[in-house]
């Protein structure tokens, strides 16, 4: 049995208000994606066609400008809304999505939330 293809964006880096204290109201932090997507790479592997794919190009350029233009107060909010974005937009079936906050707590390389939203294809 074959196993699921996946498309993925690795360490997408995106600066954006985000935070519950007072003084990250006022700033913009790092923030970190590692994002997996389900997708049938053989339609695109058999035409070699950019049209056929999930242009990984062309999501990660949809997350920097949702990203970039957010301010939720929880990595929790802004990884539901971004899967949510992903699946409904690009027609994603199965998403795992990593969120980090690097240096958000100190002692820590970063902090964050991972989900999977969605059906996995059989
Ligand atoms: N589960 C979560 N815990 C915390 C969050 C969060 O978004 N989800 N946020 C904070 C603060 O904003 C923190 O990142 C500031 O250092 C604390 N805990």
């Amino acid at each position: 049995m074959a196993g699921m293809d996946i498309v993925f964006i690795e360490d997408l880096r995106i600066d954006a208000v985000i935070g519950i204290y007072d003084w990250e109201r006022r700033i913009r932090q790092p923030l970190a994606f590692d994002i997996e997507m389900a997708f049938d790479n053989r339609v695109p592997a058999a035409s070699d066609a950019i049209a056929d794919t999930l242009d990984y190009k062309a999501v990660a350029k949809r997350l920097i400008a949702y990203v970039g233009g957010s301010e939720f107060q929880l990595v929790e909010t802004l990884a539901e809304r971004c899967a949510a974005l992903i699946r409904e937009e690009f027609g994603v079936a199965w998403v795992r999505l990593k969120l980090s906050k690097p240096g958000a707590v100190r002692g820590s390389r970063a902090v964050g939330v991972r989900i999977e939203r969605g059906v996995r294809p059989g």
